[in-house]
């Protein structure tokens, strides 16, 4: 038996001249969760949906647990959950109504009324899917896909648009499905997201992989100096001051990343200070920028020293910004 829940290697998907997936290979281990995290278009669903069955592939080779999707269809089916993006429920079907006629395909299903209470929805147990807010409709399609108690889950940007109540029943479901020793592999471009809930992180962009692995292994130990000041600084003057191999970055929006919550002022910019060093941003380097700061007359408001983000990461990786498409 194949110890992977996951296989995929050098798979390749084209929609006419449009290349979705361009050579993509990951491994997603059994009960864990992995992210294939990248930005909108980076062939995240077209990976997910091959994995699943629902599209071939051009080339390459895919395995889940162990089985081709296509052709062992009928085999994966009572051990593989799948929650489409576009929902895949019957528009005219009442919520209950269809969370029991799923259950009943499968042998040891999951009450329906105990998920519906767990995600919000028993009050809206007799709406019509189409008449369900978007936020429910994803919730029933997730509830849909773990109801069978699957080996496996395939979540396809499982937590788009939810408000952050359903969302965090969102992550509470799948932190205990990953408990349960459930596999999950989900698509996001929320790295807080990923960085909340993933074993391993796929970093895909342009149907590549531009990085893989646990959080931590991403992350690294590097850590960066982050401050919010006004626009303009001569960050030419303040590296000079700085150890060499430093590097400023300059940001203008960093609300999805800024976990403050806390806004700056209108005209001010976030600088991320790194440098190559593992190690070198010590109570020195503080003290050299806010000496620096100081000296030309900035205040440099909500300074901190911490750990690179996957967002990092990814700016690191691709020069462009998760939210950017
Ligand atoms: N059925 C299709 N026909 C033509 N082009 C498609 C089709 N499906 C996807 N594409 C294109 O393939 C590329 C990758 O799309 P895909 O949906 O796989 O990416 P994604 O990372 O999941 O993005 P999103 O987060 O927006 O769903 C995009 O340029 C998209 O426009």
């Amino acid at each position: 038996m194949s110890t992977a829940a996951v296989e995929v290697s050098d798979l390749v998907k084209s929609y006419g001249d449009t290349t979705a997936v361009a050579g993509l290979s990951f491994t997603a281990p059994r009960g864990a969760v992995t992210a294939l995290l990248g930005p909108n278009g980076a062939g995240k669903t077209s990976t997910i949906e091959i994995c699943e069955g629902f599209r071939s592939a051009d080339s390459g080779r895919v395995r889940v647990l162990g089985l081709d999707p296509v052709a062992d269809a009928a085999a994966l089916k009572p051990k593989v959950g799948v929650m489409l993006q576009s929902g895949g429920v019957p528009t005219g079907a009442r919520a209950g109504e269809w969370l029991r006629l799923v259950a009943s395909f499968h042998a040891r299903p999951v009450p329906p009324d105990t998920l519906l209470e767990r995600l919000g929805l028993l009050s809206v147990a007799t709406t019509p899917f189409r008449r369900l807010s978007g936020g429910q409709q994803q919730r029933l399609s997730l509830a849909a896909a773990v109801i069978g108690r699957p080996e496996l889950v395939f979540l396809d940007e499982p937590t788009a648009g939810l408000d952050p109540q359903a969302r965090m029943a969102t992550w509470d479901l799948i932190g205990e499905l990953r408990a349960a020793g459930v596999g999950v592999v989900l698509t996001t471009h929320y790295m807080d997201e990923a960085e909340r809930l993933a074993d391993r992180v796929v970093i895909i962009d342009h149907g590549r992989v531009v990085a893989d692995g646990t959080t931590d292994d991403l992350t690294d130990t590097r850590q960066e100096l982050r401050f919010a000041a006004k626009g303009g600084l001569d960050t030419d003057s303040l590296l000079a001051a700085l150890p060499p191999a430093s590097r400023i970055e300059v940001r203008s929006d960093e609300t999805s990343s800024d976990r403050s919550g806390r806004g700056h002022e209108d005209d001010a910019v976030r600088y991320v200070i790194t440098t190559a060093a593992a190690d070198d941003i010590g109570p020195e380097f503080v003290a050299t920028v806010t000496t620096w700061c100081a000296a030309n007359g900035v205040l440099p408001q909500d300074l901190r020293v911490q750990r690179r983000t996957l967002e990092d990461v990814f700016l690191h990786l691709t020069g462009r910004d998760l939210r950017e498409t």
